[in-house]
This record gives C-alpha cells, structure tokens and sequence, in this order.
C-alpha cells in the first residue's frame, strides 16, 4: 500500500541545492603468507557485519548515507543529500571513517578462514594495476529542456579545475615519470554521455533525478578526483555550486567552449607548470589558469546579486584565487596545506630529497598509495592532517556526528528516523532513495520525490506502523 499522496513540492529556495558525493574506495588485502583470496572474498568478509546489520550488501545507514559493493569488489559511500558545501564535507569524510570501521571486523574473520593479513582501503582513483575508479558528484538542477546544451557551458571548468582540485599524482611513462595534476585526466573519454563503463564521460547525462522528474535532474560529474584535503573537497564543490547558480539564473558565463575537451584534459594535467594552452573551439588558445580566471571572475561579477555572500562563498573564493595564483606564479606554498595536488608534492618532495631518488622510484610509488590510505593511524594524509600540516574545513566531532546523524535540513533526515526506526522495531523493511517501505505481510510504501522535504506526516504514519 503506497501510504497518502505525494505532496506537492515545497515551494523552496531556488538558491539551495541537494549535493551529494560517491566514493569507491580502493581495497587491498596484503597476506605475504597466506593462500590467495579473491578482491570479492575480501570484500565479503569486509562487509559481513554490515550485511549482519542490514540484511544486504547494499545498505541505507542511519545517517541516511549508502554503503555498497560496486563491481569490481569496491566499497562505495554515497553520502546522504546534503545541502552545503560543509555539511558535505563533513558526510564525505564520515564516509572514510565508516568503511575503515569495517576493517578490523573484516581482518578477523579472514583470520577465522585461515588467512592472516590487512585490509588496505584507499581513497584514490587508480589502483596498481593502472584500473580507474572514481568520486561522483552530484548535484540537483531545476529540470530544463536544454539541460545538454546547460551543462556542456561547465566543461571548460571542469577540464581546467583540476589546477586547483586536482589530488596530484606521479605519472610514469615509457620516457620517465613527472608530476601531474589529476589521477583522473587520463581516464575521461569525452565531455558527457549517457554512458558510464564503455566509455567515461566528464559529465553523465543519465536521466535519474531522485526526485519530482518533471522539477528536477541531479547533474552527475564523474570528472573529479577523489580527496582527502577537506578544503579541496570545498572547492571542488563550493566552485561547481557556484557556476550552476549563475547559470541557474539564466546569466551568461564567458564563451569557453573548448576545441577538445579530451585532450584538453590531459594537456593541463600533464603541465604542471600550467604553461601549457589548450585550444577554444573559437580558436583562441588559453592555459588553465585562464580559463579558471575567467570563471572566477563570472562569479565575482555576480557577488551580491545570485550569489549572496556569506562565509562560505568567501572561503571558496578565496581559496579558488589562491590556487589559481600558485599555478601562474609556479609558487605553491602559499596553497600546500590545503589544495591535495600540491600537499601531496610537497610530501613526496621531501621524501625524494631525503631518499635522494628518481621520481619514478618504487618507494615513492608506496608512499603515494599510503597517502590516500583511509586509516587514521596508518594513512599518510592522516598523520599530516593530524601533525596540523592540512588545515580543516570541518572539526572532528562534525565528522563524529555525520557518521550517525543525517542532514537535518533534507530528505535524508526522513530516511534517517525509518531506518533507525525500522532497526529498532525488527520489521523487514527496504529504503532507497525516493522510497520507505515496510515490508511482510502488510507492505506499506512512502514514496519521497522532494529531496528538500524534511518532514512528513506520511512518514509519521509509517513509523508509528513500526511502533505498532
Ligand atoms: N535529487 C538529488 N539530487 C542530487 N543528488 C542526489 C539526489 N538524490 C540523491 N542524491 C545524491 O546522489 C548520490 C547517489 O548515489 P548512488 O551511488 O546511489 O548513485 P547512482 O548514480 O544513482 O547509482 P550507481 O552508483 O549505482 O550508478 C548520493 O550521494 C545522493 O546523496
Ligand atoms: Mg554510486
């Protein structure tokens, strides 16, 4: 039974936005001893208490996040619908923290199996043998007929942003290694399609809004880079937030419209000198730095009109200038605690110093890996986040209270109270994100379209059902 009818959307801000950010993790199992496991032996074992919690391998968490095997034996967290930039980063890195919970439960088990060794969980998007994976963003867009035409206006950003919201990466190729902006660049295949696994589009036009369809499209980025460095996470999402508003508004961002995004891509990453220019479908030819210039300036243009100032915004903008600053002046210490590309050169600077190696050394490689290491103890970004060498968006107990508690301001706080609820009471129960379900004998459904709605009495209705 489809409990009352959907209400009508709430008449909300056209200036709040639904965010939200997947990550696939990378996973390790390093067992010199031990008989081989398959990555699916380890990811079982990984999530078995997560499957003795929620009945399934793909699971919706109190704090209205999910928590999921993705093919290829990779734990992905999609974060509950957020909506601010901080409240986002603050779910994301709850994220790290709920599937590192995993570990030691699931280390124990391979114990059990006869299988002695550790579970590795990165947070990166390449593993050792050269496969891509990824951080999704997504972010909710008022429905428009021209929505292809809307978004492609944003892939001269998205090409270029990795100057700032890169995570950096030493790239080895037949002539010797150097130092790149984006682990990503080399994996995208075109600027958008529909299409996720042929081939990789920078931006995933798959229609499948979580919401009213007929209101809403959710934009799914599939360009960015995973990070760690939660100011880099602010920007990388605090700037795209911030073009969509302006275009959302119907005002105009400069002509950038690039002759090929592909190779554009891999231009910029492989310069990290940022002296290299791509070339604009107009002809003209720019470097990343200009091309971020120019979006920088389309939203300081609009400050205190569309886009209202407030702490937040300053902190986005400040950063994006900064960073675009250390690409132009070839000086990134003015940057190195908080954008990842250049946090990470910084650290593998002074190991190659130290160790006084070539950048192609194998040491270096283990060091890199280590850096996106989800471990607080172990994770090499940790321990420098840890020593105050990453400066902080948000504090510790923010990411505490994220791992357990959902957004209080969206749809997610409604998933938060069913599941809770639904644990508590025993009730067979299944929850995705548009729908509440009891399950059993007498099934009873709430179907949530508005993404912005964080009461509902529908939903008071289902959960006194679990009471009763
Ligand atoms: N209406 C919405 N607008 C924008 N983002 C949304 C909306 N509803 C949910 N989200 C966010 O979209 C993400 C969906 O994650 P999920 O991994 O389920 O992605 P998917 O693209 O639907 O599926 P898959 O990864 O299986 O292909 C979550 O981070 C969630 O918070
Ligand atoms: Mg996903």
């Amino acid at each position: 039974m489809m409990l009352g009818e959907v209400p009508t959307p709430l008449d909300v801000d056209p200036r709040r936005r639904i965010l939200g950010l997947e990550t696939e993790f990378g996973l390790h199992f390093d067992a010199p001893n031990a008989r081989a496991v398959t990555p699916e032996e380890v990811a079982g074992h990984l999530f078995h208490s997560v499957v003795e919690w929620g009945r399934s391998s793909n699971v919706f968490l109190t704090n209205g996040a999910r928590l999921y095997i993705d093919v290829g034996a990779h734990p992905e967290y999609a974060t509950a619908e957020c909506d601010s930039v901080t409240q986002l980063v603050a779910h994301d890195k709850a994220g790290e923290r709920i599937v590192h919970d995993l570990v030691a439960r699931g280390e124990a088990r391979l114990r059990a199996a006869g299988v002695e060794g550790s579970i590795y969980l990165y947070k990166n998007n390449t593993d050792s043998a050269g496969n891509s994976y990824g951080c999704h963003e997504n972010y909710l867009v008022r429905r428009r007929a021209d929505f292809k035409a809307f978004a492609s206006l944003l892939l001269p950003f998205f090409v270029s942003r990795q100057i700032v919201t890169g995570s950096g990466c030493i790239t080895r190729t037949p002539q010797g290694a150097h130092y790149s902006f984006s682990p990503r660049a080399d994996h995208m295949w075109e600027g958008m399609s529909s299409a996720t696994t042929r081939s990789r589009p920078m931006i995933n036009t798959r229609d499948e809004p979580h919401a009213h369809a007929d209101l809403y499209r959710r934009m799914h980025v599939i360009v960015g880079d995973s990070t760690m460095a939660e100011p880099t996470t602010m920007l990388k999402v605090g700037a795209t937030d911030l073009l969509l508003r302006i275009l959302e508004a119907r005002l105009r961002l400069p002509e950038l419209a690039l002759a090929n995004e592909m190779q554009a891509i891999r231009t910029i990453a492989h310069d990290v000198t940022g002296a290299a220019t791509v070339e604009l479908a107009d002809g003209r030819h720019m470097t990343a730095a200009d091309l971020q210039e120019s979006c920088l300036e389309a939203v300081r243009d609009h400050l205190d009109g569309v886009i209202e100032r407030t702490d937040e915004v300053d902190a986005i903008l400040d950063l994006w200038e900064r960073g675009v600053g250390a690409v132009r002046t070839q000086d990134a210490s003015g940057v190195d605690t908080e954008i990842e590309w250049a946090i990470k050169r910084r650290l593998i600077e002074r190991y190659r110093d130290r160790l006084g190696c070539a950048l192609d050394d194998p040491r270096l490689a283990r060091l890199e890996m280590a850096y996106h290491d989800v471990s607080p103890s172990r994770g090499v970004f940790n321990r420098l986040q840890a020593d105050g060498l990453v400066k902080r968006v948000v504090s510790e107990q923010d990411i505490l209270n994220a791992q357990t508690q959902p957004p209080a301001t969206t749809r997610a706080a409604l998933r938060g109270r069913f599941v809770t609820a639904a644990l508590a009471s025993g009730h067979d129960y299944t929850v995705d994100w548009v729908h509440l379900k009891i399950s059993g004998t007498d099934p009873r459904t709430v179907l949530l379209k508005d993404p912005f709605r964080n009461v509902d009495e529908r939903v008071d209705v289902l959960l006194a059902a679990l009471d009763g």
